[in-house]
């Protein structure tokens, strides 16, 4: 079964402690949180102040995905505001490993993103450094984004990539996934899936995130 990360991306920012709460009561296992600084990619959506008021709600872990420039900046403010999973993009990281360890020494599990056009492969020297893997399949910056159908192709390369690396860690993936596609994902080997807008627009929420838990696989 996977884990879910309900993204309050998609949430109603008026009532964002009702929907905190509703994640809560719900089967998901983290929630996840989408920081965006107009930089590294075209959006705005909120900083640590949110994450922090967040946090007080939460009873389940902070997935805090950074679609920020220079993300080893903030790492102990995010890490502050209640981060528990921290992911940055290794197309912002030129010290990569470096932002990773530093991830780890405030406590936090280290996580690190790709984008749709970035290979797998690219990850290859830093595999043991992670918890977690996300695989971005919309171009970050946006909710409620059409699903790319080359994520499957790049989970499975990943899959393969971590048995001959004998090391361990959650993929995830991020970006239009849906009822449709979970299946497959699940299929190919995601461990955790991200969902904001189908899970936020559906009419039952809580039951919604159940369907995605118990997704059938072939
Ligand atoms: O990182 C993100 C966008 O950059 C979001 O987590 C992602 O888009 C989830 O929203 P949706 O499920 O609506 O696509
Ligand atoms: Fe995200």
């Amino acid at each position: 079964m996977p884990l879910i990360a309900p993204s309050i991306l998609a949430a109603d920012f008026a009532n964002l402690q009702r929907d905190v709460e509703m994640i809560n009561h719900s089967a998901a296992e983290y929630i996840h949180v989408d920081v965006m600084d107009g930089r590294f990619v075209p959006n705005i959506s909120f900083g640590m102040p949110v994450c922090a008021a967040v946090k007080r709600h939460a009873q389940k872990p902070l997935d805090v995905h950074l679609m920020i420039v220079e993300p080893e900046r903030y790492l102990e403010d995010f890490r502050k505001a209640g981060a528990d999973i921290i992911t940055v993009h290794i197309e912002a990281c030129p010290n990569l490993h470096r932002t990773l360890q530093h991830i780890k020494e405030l406590g936090a599990q280290a996580s690190v993103a790709i984008n749709p056009h970035t290979p797998v492969a690219s990850l290859s020297e830093i595999l043991g450094e992670v918890s977690q893997v996300l695989i971005m399949s919309v171009n970050p910056g946006f909710g409620g984004q059409s699903f790319i159908e080359n994520t499957y192709r790049k989970v499975r390369e990943l899959v393969e990539l971590r048995a001959d690396a004998g090391v361990n860690f959650d993929i995830e993936v991020d970006g239009g996934v849906n009822l449709d596609n979970a299946p497959l994902l699940v299929d190919a080997g995601v461990d955790v899936l991200v969902a904001g807008s189908f899970v936020f627009k559906s009419n039952d929420p809580v039951a919604t995130i159940q369907a995605l838990k118990g997704v059938e696989t072939d």
